[in-house]
């Protein structure tokens, strides 16, 4: 991106399409121990890049998760006139044209494994009067986009040219004063809304999101951060109203990045199932719309205490401290999916561990994330000698109370946490888990091997 570290991060990058697949597996684990920082939130740093290219001036970044996802992000921020530079590890300097002077990017936007980027990217464009190609991998052209570009024509943005079912590759040309509408998102989905409201920020108007389950909510607050006049209330029995004044005066801000609770739902659940572990996550955001697979783990008498409690960067951040445990199956609600969205995977290996059956509701949207992660949940925990099934939208996993067979061949379809996931039950099972691809692990916990190594676990 910009100058010294501008090699480095087009080298990483491109990984995903030098490399080939390796197979990798994580061996049983005598108990991990010690504690362990994950890396920064993903959906915080993709944010902070896109509201430093719409604020003008110098927006600094500490704690950017420097995967590969978020790095695509600032490549095309980069492209619509951003001038971003490496400071130093996680440490990040964003330059924005700022609102409504972004430039037409001359190549396509190349988002590789990330949907959130993407969408995010999708809302900007849409709300500039500026043209731009979107493209991804294999799995992001996969993902439907016709829930981001259906309520950006009626801010008045044009598809040009898409893909069957309204995928990538996509053509878009933004509107220079998008229309101040209300809209109701058809699903709860933080992407959708935030696209909604960055296309929002250059209307003239006020943007209203209507959400009958709220999704997590760093964009509102991130905008407020930088000086956006956001208003957000409660719509329902779980839902949210939000109201944004149209074309703010974007401040640069400093944005420092808690770590990812996403990421530490790894080591968390491996010491959990890894006997004679205890371990302590560091500061984790713990934002309670992302919280859904901490009081899920507790309801399964996981052992997990939340210690210095504090705030840093506008948010609630705690270290977790974890005990091995014996856990049980639970009823998880489907009002509960948006809190931990991303965790079912993870939450599907702790649940072949537990003693009975533990049912996961109304899962549709996990089909389309950047593999059917329902059905590649089914598939690996089959793999590995668990009994489970998918009834409707629902996941069922009956557990081995305490142990699990393992031993699996895994397949992975592009998907960094079906990988992560099975790397861990390997970490708790009677024999490994072998996954067949653990590159796309860098889209979101590039030093994922490093930090479970650290904590004691093993990996052929
Ligand atoms: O807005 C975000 O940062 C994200 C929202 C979620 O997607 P949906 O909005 O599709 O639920 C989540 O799965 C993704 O990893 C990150
Ligand atoms: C769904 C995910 O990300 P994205 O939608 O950004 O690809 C994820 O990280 O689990």
């Amino acid at each position: 991106m910009g100058n010294g570290a501008a090699a480095g991060d087009r080298a990483r990058l491109h990984t995903d399409a030098e490399h080939s697949p390796s197979p990798l597996s994580a061996l049983r684990a005598s108990g991990l121990n010690g504690r362990c920082r994950p890396p920064g939130d993903k959906s915080v740093s993709h944010r902070s890049l896109i509201l430093g290219t719409l604020a003008v001036g110098e927006t600094r970044v500490e704690g950017l998760l420097e995967g590969d996802d978020v790095l695509r992000t600032g490549e095309a921020c980069r492209k619509l006139g951003a001038r971003i530079e490496r400071l130093g590890p996680g440490s990040w300097s964003v330059r924005g044209p700022g609102l409504g002077s972004l430039l037409e990017p001359r190549e396509t936007l190349d988002f590789g494994n990330a949907g959130t980027g993407s969408r995010l990217m999708m809302g900007v464009v849409g709300g500039h009067p500026i043209k731009a190609r979107f493209d991804g991998d294999a799995s992001l052209r996969k993902r439907p986009m016709r829930r981001i570009l259906d309520p950006l024509v009626l801010q008045g943005a044009r598809v040009l040219e898409q893909a069957e079912g309204g995928r990538c590759p996509i053509l878009l040309q933004g509107t220079a004063e998008p229309l101040p509408i209300e809209y109701k998102t058809p699903v709860a989905s933080a992407q959708i809304k935030s696209a909604v409201l960055l296309a929002g920020l250059n209307s003239p108007g006020r943007t209203v999101v209507i959400e009958s389950e709220a999704s997590r909510d760093h964009t509102e607050k991130m905008l407020i951060h930088f000086g956006a006049r956001v208003a957000s209330e409660p719509y329902g029995e779980h839902g949210r109203r939000v109201t944004l004044e149209g074309r703010p005066e974007l401040r640069p801000s400093l944005v420092r990045v808690p770590a990812d609770p996403s990421s530490a739902a790894f080591p968390i659940v491996a010491a959990l199932i890894a006997e004679g572990s205890e371990i302590v996550v560091e500061g984790v955001m713990t934002n309670p719309l992302r919280c859904g697979l901490l009081a899920t783990l507790a309801e399964m008498g996981a052992r997990i205490a939340l210690e210095n409690v504090r705030e840093e960067g506008g948010e609630e951040v705690a270290d977790i401290r974890v005990t091995a445990s014996r856990l049980t199956g639970v009823d998880v609600p489907a009002a509960r999916a948006p809190s931990m969205i991303d965790e079912y995977p993870i939450l599907a290996v702790a649940a072949a561990f537990a003693e009975g059956e533990t049912r996961m509701r109304g899962l549709s949207e996990l089909r389309v994330k950047e593999s059917d992660r329902l059905e590649a949940i089914a598939a690996g925990l089959k793999a590995n000698g668990v009994d489970c099934e998918i009834v409707g939208d629902d996941l069922i996993v009956r557990g081995g109370a305490g142990r699990a067979k393992g031993g699996g061949n895994v397949e992975t379809h592009l998907d960094h946490r079906i990988a992560m996931s099975f790397l861990v039950m390997g970490l708790g099972a009677d024999a490994p888990a072998v996954v067949d691809d653990d590159r796309m692990i860098a889209t979101s916990f590039p030093n994922f091997r490093a930090l479970m190594e650290g904590l004691g676990a093993r990996f052929a």
